[in-house]
């Protein structure tokens, strides 16, 4: 663990100065946090420096300034926005610093010592809720109408965000009760889910990819919360899915019959269709407590949003009271935290992934840090574009969030730290796997390896798909046993599959013998088959079984289409003269037919036997064929034939066959129990035919 705060003792033997440093630097850090949404450090090193703070200051109170970080609530109000000055502070919680089950007992011992019980006097009775990682907000309710949303500020200023809570929809705009309180201030977090702030990401990372300058991934959900929140225009907050839940409330007037307990207010919250979190319990005594913080820290990774520890809260509100607070805690609640999800690290390497899709990913290689609940050695850096918008180098203090199920990543790198003068990343021009060109498509934030075929990251994706029903058809050669291929070492390319004899297959696990027959039939029997279902086959990113289908009627053969050497390979301006075929796809085709290793693949293939029948192209144009530019939806049951043999004998004759009806379709096929689209055919009165009227059409056209 980097040592960041031994600079900040310039002269060990004046505190004075020492927490003066602190003090600005957490000042900074609280700034970048509070105000602008951006934390520099993650809160684990942000504690760790208030601590020694606190310590200093406990050892010299006379150094102690009301303005010290230690003394009051963290947040600003941000220029732009009303501020609200709250009627009963927001106030901030005391941490327990022992995050052992033994911080429990610490709490209960002083709450006891504060009301005065002896040893042998009765267990007091807590409340336990769970810490959400979010944005404390203050809804006020006047007569049941929310009136004001306001920010905590500085615990005494917030900031007005009205506006913005509007947008959140799991907050009620009335309160659910025909006798609601004169005024009630309710008090909770605003939050936002992992998952979508995991799909928030991933549309921003998709937006950073198409182009757009402004926008940036978040750090973790809590600051994607807190940036929604605090944003003068409320399209933003709208676009931001937020949730909430309420854990307490401000100014209470005229609820005359308020519960006794912090328990059952929050259940007269729930009860007006305020979102209050199932998981809190009555505790009694500090057993229950611990009991709570562990069954709590089991379920945290499965948790759909983010909590950074338990709450502890006396339940009854007299005693509450009785407490009281010290300058911005109350004396009767206590948080009692999980180990940190994200820390500080360095990067040791940073190594190329290729998943089995040919995806590259950068993976950072991460000296041990404990994160999250587990000891994190790797982390990824998602695509190129990210790495280098965080600026992520060899050599450079990280900040790695683990979360949930969710695999780590970095989410910053922490710049004033940087010792080294590694160079910016930079993504491989080849395969680390298998040295085939890597390729960024416009538009796309991924990478990609061109060596399909070829290339072993993606070899099971490759035979998965290669044997599937609709390219070759290998009946028997499920995943699994592919799995067992590729990862025994038994195939290399896709040829390899058929030069494998019956006694190979055979002593593969779970294969008798007779299966092992049954499997060298079946990949003979794929050897006979045509150009379109061998080009689909092959896995050619963009490449589709009806792009596949353009492509083989268009140049109706293989060598046609990829030439005797690369330079004789269809160009891009050749394919992109293909109907329906666009420049994505023509320019993943071309650089697939450039790469060596693809075109080995390719003739390997066709040495195995693999054949169909071959034409000239040109006859093969669609235009000429009888069904050509007529639309044609296939509906119900067929019992003569599969649909999926129709919807090849339909297009063989040069139909579209499409999924559903409109005015521009021109047959409609109905088999046994057609449902809707049936109907919605009569009633746009489009032809429609029996099975027994398909099939002597069908026999017509064929046989013209
Ligand atoms: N990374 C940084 O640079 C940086 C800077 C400043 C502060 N911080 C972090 O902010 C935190 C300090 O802020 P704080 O003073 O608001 O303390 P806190 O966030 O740890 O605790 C108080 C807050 O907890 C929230 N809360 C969630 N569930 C609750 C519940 N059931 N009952 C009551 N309150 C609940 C409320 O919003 C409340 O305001 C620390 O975790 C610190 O690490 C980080
Ligand atoms: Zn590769």
């Amino acid at each position: 663990m980097p040592d960041s705060t031994m600079s900040l003792f310039p002269d060990p033997q004046a505190p004075a100065t020492t927490i003066e440093a602190l003090r600005r630097q957490l000042q900074s850090w609280e700034h970048a946090y509070y105000v602008l949404d951006t934390p520099l450090v993650p809160d684990a090193e942000f504690d760790r420096v208030f601590r020694q703070l606190q310590a200093l200051e406990a050892e010299h109170p006379e150094l102690v300034t009301p303005d010290s970080p230690t003394q009051r609530v963290g947040g600003k109000a941000m220029e732009g926005f009303s501020t609200v000055r709250h009627r009963v502070p927001m106030l901030s919680i005391r941490t327990e610093t022992d995050i052992t089950a033994a911080g429990a007992s610490a709490f209960d011992a002083r709450v006891r010592k504060e009301l005065g019980l002896e040893p042998g006097d009765e267990p007091v009775q807590y409340q336990a809720e769970l810490k959400f990682d979010g944005l404390a907000i203050n809804l006020r309710y006047e007569h049941g109408l929310l009136v004001q949303a306001s920010t905590r500020g500085d615990g005494e200023t917030g900031e007005d965000v009205t506006h913005n809570i509007r947008t959140v929809r799991q907050i009620p705009m009335r309160l659910g009760t025909d006798s609601p309180p004169e005024v009630v201030e309710i008090r909770g977090e605003v939050y936002m889910r992992r998952d979508d702030f995991e799909a928030l990401n991933e549309r921003q990372r998709e937006r950073i990819a198409q182009g757009e300058k402004n926008e940036k991934t978040f750090v973790n959900p809590r600051n994607a919360a807190a940036g929604a929140i605090r944003q003068l225009d409320a399209s933003i907050a709208a676009q931001r899915p937020l949730s909430f839940f309420a854990y307490g409330w401000g100014e209470l007037k005229g609820w005359s019959d308020q519960p006794a307990t912090q328990s059952a207010t929050l259940d007269a919250f729930a009860s007006w269709g305020v979102p209050v979190s199932a998981d809190r319990t009555t505790a009694t005594g500090a057993e229950d407590l611990v009991a709570f913080h562990t069954a709590i820290g089991q379920r945290r990774d499965s948790l759909p949003f983010d909590i950074d520890g338990v709450v502890y809260k006396v339940n009854r509100l007299i005693l509450q009271r009785d407490l009281g607070f010290v300058s911005r805690e109350p004396r009767w609640a206590v948080a009692h935290k999980f180990p940190a999800q994200e820390m500080l690290t360095t990067v040791l390497a940073i190594d190329i992934q290729v998943g089995r899709t040919g995806k590259l990913t950068p993976v950072a290689k991460l000296a041990p840090v404990f994160v999250g609940g587990v000891t994190v050695t790797n982390a990824t850096l998602h695509n190129e574009l990210e790495a280098l918008r965080k600026d992520v180098r060899v050599g450079d203090t990280v900040i790695v969030r683990r979360a949930g199920d969710v695999i780590p990543e970095v989410v910053a790198s922490v710049p004033d730290k940087r010792q080294s003068d590694a160079p910016v990343f930079t993504m491989p021009l080849h395969c680390p796997v298998c040295g085939s060109d890597v390729v960024r498509e416009e538009g796309e934030a991924d990478h990609r390896c061109t060596g399909g075929l070829f290339c072993s990251a993606q070899r099971k994706q490759a035979v998965i798909h290669f044997a599937s029903r609709r390219a070759m058809d290998i009946e028997g050669l499920g995943d699994k046993l592919v799995d067992q291929l590729v990862e025994g070492g038994h195939i290399q390319s896709l040829a390899d599959l058929y030069r494998l004899t019956a006694e190979q297959w055979a002593a593969l696990d779970r294969m008798g013998e007779r299966s092992a027959l049954n499997l060298v039939a079946a990949l003979e029997k794929s050897k006979t088959t045509t150009l379109a279902r061998f080009l689909f086959a092959l896995g050619i990113r963009h490449v589709g079984e009806r792009t596949a289908k353009e492509l083989a009627a268009h140049f109706g053969s293989l060598s046609a289409l990829m030439g005797n050497d690369p330079s004789q390979a269809a160009t891009q301006e050749q394919l992109l003269a293909i109907r329906d075929i666009g420049p994505v796809v023509a320019h993943s085709v071309h650089t697939f037919l450039q790469q060596a290793h693809n075109r080995e693949v390719l003739q390997d293939l066709q040495a195995q036997g693999i054949h169909w029948p071959e034409t000239d192209g040109a006859s093969q144009d669609s235009s000429a064929k009888p069904l050509s530019g007529q639309t044609i939806v296939l509906t119900g049951t067929l019992t003569q034939m599969g649909r999926d043999e129709a919807k090849d004998r339909l297009e063989a004759l040069g139909a579209k066959v499409s999924g559903s009806v409109s005015k521009k379709t021109h047959y409609v096929i109905a088999g046994l129990e057609a449902g809707s689209k049936l109907t919605k055919a009569q009633e746009l009165g489009v032809t429609i035919l029996d099975e027994a009227a398909f099939l002597a059409y069908l026999q017509q056209l064929e046989g013209a």
